[in-house]
């Protein structure tokens, strides 16, 4: 658990950035943290606090606020994204060209590019490609069941590393772990970043069936079968099963199914009560990754041709204007199957 010389810099300053910054320096790293809005940046650098995504929380003097994405990358060994999905690709475009070659860069995100398709090691695979081939830069993922109030609380978490270079993941295992935040590490890199995604979409739907009255029953059976279509998919795309009932999968899913912290529930139990996603989604400060990954997990599962049936019927409440309760008879009343 202690510290080395590696030196190691967080994109992303909103919960889950700042949040990871003070997980890094509490070890005694010196961590800068970026972020896109110069007057937010200045206000944590002012009052040692990030006022805006973790309120009441004080931040080590161990994290350097910066605007200035080229100084918090350039000559720095590990780098760790956390920018929503649909900013990703833009802000790792800078990144990259900072980069230094042999660096490892993990991505804390949980989503899937609208346009794409791709996750988000996919897409800084494809960013290298582009940008800058003669790099070697190893991709990492970072997920799990752990919302931001709670590691920066320290309170204790259980969160997975995943690199297709297990003496990689290994190593950043180390870099992280904490006596409260205990990390384990993977191979399944596709597994991981799937099941991530996906549990957004099942939380919405959790957070709607309470919305709409249902009880405790119902949220088991989204739990259960939301897992069922998420591993369907994950594995045809070349995840491993295993990692479906791990932390980033049965683990994450049951947290934010059931978690009042989730935001991604949050917008479902709104919708089940009847306000209108846009009415919603513009009165949120933070992302709910799951409002856009259900547009591009819905592509991608016709794309490969999987049947998702809850991800079906919360794609048509979003984005095809259906009543939630009428989703939810649909549901049940589909053609009976052998579990
Ligand atoms: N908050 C959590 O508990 C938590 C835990 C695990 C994973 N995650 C994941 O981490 C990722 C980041 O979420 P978060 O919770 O930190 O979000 P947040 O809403 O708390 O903060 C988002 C941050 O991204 C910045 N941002 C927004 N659009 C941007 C853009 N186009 N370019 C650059 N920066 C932009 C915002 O200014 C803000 O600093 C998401 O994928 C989320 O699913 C969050
Ligand atoms: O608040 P949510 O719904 O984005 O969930 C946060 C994390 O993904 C929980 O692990």
């Amino acid at each position: 658990m202690a510290k080395n010389n590696t030196r190691i810099a967080v994109i992303g300053a909103g919960s889950w950035g700042t949040a990871l910054a003070m997980v890094l320096a509490s070890k005694g790293y010196t961590v800068p943290l970026w972020g896109h809005d110069t007057s937010h940046i200045e206000s944590i650098r002012k009052k040692g606090e990030n006022t805006r995504y973790l309120p009441g929380l004080s931040l080590s003097k161990n994290i350097i606020p910066t605007e200035d994405i080229d100084k918090a990358v350039r000559g720095y060994d590990v780098i760790c994204m956390v920018v929503p999905s649909h900013g990703f690709r833009k802000v790792y475009e800078k990144v990259i060209l900072s980069l230094k070659d042999g660096a490892s860069v993990v991505s804390a995100v949980k989503g899937i590019e609208n346009d794409t398709l791709m996750t988000m090691t996919q897409v800084m695979e494809d960013v290298r490609n582009r940008l800058t081939p003669e790099k070697t830069i190893h991709t990492a993922v970072l997920s799990g069941p752990s919302f931001a109030k709670e590691v920066a609380e320290k309170i204790p978490t259980a969160i997975t590393m995943g690199c297709k270079r297990l003496d990689i993941a290994v190593m950043l295992q180390q870099l992280f772990v904490t006596e409260t935040f205990r990390v384990y590490a993977s191979t399944d890199v596709i597994g991981l970043e799937i099941s991530a995604a996906l549990k957004n979409i099942v939380a919405v739907a959790a957070g709607i069936c309470d919305g709409l009255g249902y009880g405790l029953n119902t949220r088991a059976a989204l739990i259960t079968r939301g897992l069922a279509e998420i591993t369907r998919l994950g594995v045809a795309m070349g995840a491993e099963p295993a990692t479906f009932s791990g932390l980033s999968g049965l683990g994450d899913l049951v947290l934010t199914c059931t978690g009042s912290l989730s935001r991604n529930r949050t917008v479902g139990l709104k919708l089940g009560q009847g306000l209108q996603l846009d009415d919603i989604v513009s009165e949120m400060k933070m992302v709910a990754e799951g409002v856009k990954t259900t547009r591009s997990g819905y592509e991608l599962s016709r794309k490969i041709g999987i049947e998702m049936p809850i991800l079906e019927q919360i794609y048509a409440i979003l984005y095809q204007g259906k009543n939630c309760s009428d989703a939810v008879r649909d549901l049940l009343k589909r053609e009976l199957k052998v579990e």
